[in-house]
């Protein structure tokens, strides 16, 4: 396949890429809605016209044209975005939900700004913080697991994961009775984000829309406090507000008003939720049923363990030394493919791998095809950490995304992931009691539709 991307020119003979329009103004909505509606999740819909069209094509949903690629020629191109051609673009619904002043939705320009104060509060320091306090409430959710017995991972997972994301943005803590009320609410909008944009009562998107209100609304009464507020808190909330006000005490315009303030806090939980709990329950169930990936795996970290016998929690040192479980990680996101596609919009007329890509298109990088292309990864079903002892092919391992947009809450991710299975392999024996794969309706994020429930045993029990 040429990776050619050039302006299109009178004379181009690049063909329209292939597939169905379907019906006047709906196009295929039915269908994606059909998938999403369904036990095997809304990528089915992808896999069955990547199977028919192959690496490039085209179809219709929610009124827009879609085109979606899966080589990693396109992925480089398309991603790293050196020619200023495409910008990142959601569906309505997302876009709504999320709010405009969220960098998810946010024009390049305003991104750049946005993303550029957010990365500060992803440093090494505030990541070597944050392991501390995960570990800590880690080690308190398996210490209620009972010595035996059934456990919904992805439950749990959900739960320890919110917990993280609450106190590292805002402090607060489990038992503050906003906690709950926060976590149904992002709930109901994980749930709206692939809806029908109809804002009628009974619908999800409607209910997810007075969710986001609702959220919105207690964001902005824990801010009032906060300003009111005499104690110093070490919180991504706080660096936001402290930052603000010095720039607006130094006679500069505020760097981020309180609606930004607002939209991307939301968004950072929903970011960094549901797809880190989602991948924890993945890889549980990919480790259950490998024991001797697992054993390989319990080795390296019963090691870390002894040598940790007089330390209460896991540092960013010990994380740097599970080069194995580093491994494991990577091949449950491989495998997994939380976010199965990396959706942009094209600003200018281009070609791609010989089609003609329209301005106003979106164009969508197929992540998941590229982490199950056998030409790319031999065996792709088998899950085979010690496949990533030698370096992946450039732009073939998209989990994160790569470039400009890349995750920012890669290396919070990873932590999680791997105090997780550092506390889990070291505490746990565990059996996965439904092998079904099959994933939840209408989820954002690939989710098992079981929650994987497995049965646990304490190792020295
Ligand atoms: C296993 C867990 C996670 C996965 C698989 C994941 C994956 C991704 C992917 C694929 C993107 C989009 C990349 C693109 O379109 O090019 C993204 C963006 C993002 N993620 Fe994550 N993520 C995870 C966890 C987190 C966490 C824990 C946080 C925050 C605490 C986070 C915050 C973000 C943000 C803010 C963006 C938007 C970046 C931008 O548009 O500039 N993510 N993530």
């Amino acid at each position: 396949i040429l990776n050619r991307q050039k302006h299109l020119d009178q004379n181009s003979t690049a063909n329209i890429p292939p597939g169905s329009r379907g019906l006047p103004l709906i196009g295929e909505t039915i269908q994606f809605i059909r998938a999403v509606n369904s036990n095997k999740g809304f990528y089915d819909f992808v896999r069955n016209r990547h199977i028919r069209y192959g690496n490039c094509f085209k179809t219709r949903i929610f009124g827009e044209t879609h085109v979606f690629l899966s080589s990693t020629e396109s992925a480089k191109a398309i991603l790293n975005n050196e020619s200023g051609k495409f910008t990142k673009k959601y569906i309505k619904s997302i876009g709504e939900l999320v709010g405009d002043r969220s960098l998810l939705c946010a024009s390049p320009h305003h991104h750049k700004l946005i993303r550029g104060r957010l990365a500060n509060l992803f440093s090494t320091s505030s990541v070597s913080g944050f392991i501390r306090q995960f570990d800590e409430s880690i080690i308190k959710t398996l210490g209620e697991w009972e010595n035996e017995g059934t456990v919904i991972v992805l439950d749990q997972a959900l739960e320890i994961t919110f917990r993280a994301m609450c106190k590292m943005l805002m402090s607060l803590e489990s038992e503050d009775e906003v906690v709950e009320m926060l976590k149904e609410d992002v709930a109901s909008i994980c749930k709206a984000m692939l809806a029908f944009p109809i804002k009628l009562p009974w619908t999800r998107f409607y209910k997810g829309l007075k969710a986001r209100r609702r959220i919105i609304n207690t964001l902005g009464k824990i801010m009032s406090e906060r300003r009111c507020s005499q104690t110093e808190r070490e919180d991504f909330l706080q660096y936001l507000l402290t930052e603000d006000d010095k720039a607006c005490s130094d006679g500069n315009p505020s760097l981020m008003t309180d609606a930004e303030i607002q939209d991307n806090i939301l968004t950072m939980i929903i970011a960094g939720q549901d797809t880190t709990a989602s991948a924890i329950t993945w890889m549980v169930k990919y480790l259950g049923e490998n024991q001797k990936v697992l054993s390989l795996l319990r080795d390296e970290q019963l090691q870390i363990a002894e040598k940790n016998l007089n330390k209460s929690f896991l540092s960013l040192g010990d994380l740097n030394e599970m080069p194995y479980a580093s491994k494991v990680v990577k091949e449950s996101l491989r495998m997994a493919s939380i976010v199965p596609w990396l959706p942009r919009s094209v600003l200018q007329d281009s070609e791609i791998e010989g089609f003609k890509i329209k301005t106003g298109w979106n164009i969508d990088i197929d992540a998941r095809s590229i982490h199950l292309d056998p030409m790319i990864y031999k065996d792709p079903n088998k899950f085979n950490p010690s496949r990533f002892d030698d370096e992946a092919k450039p732009y073939s391992f998209l989990a994160f995304g790569v470039g400009p947009r890349t995750c920012l809450g890669i290396n919070m991710a990873r932590a999680m992931m791997l105090v997780f299975l550092h506390r889990l392999v070291t505490t746990f024996k565990w059996e996965v009691m439904d092998s079904d794969s099959s994933v939840e309706k209408w989820a954002l994020f690939a989710r098992l539709k079981s929650g994987c429930p497995v049965y646990v045993r304490r190792i020295d029990g």
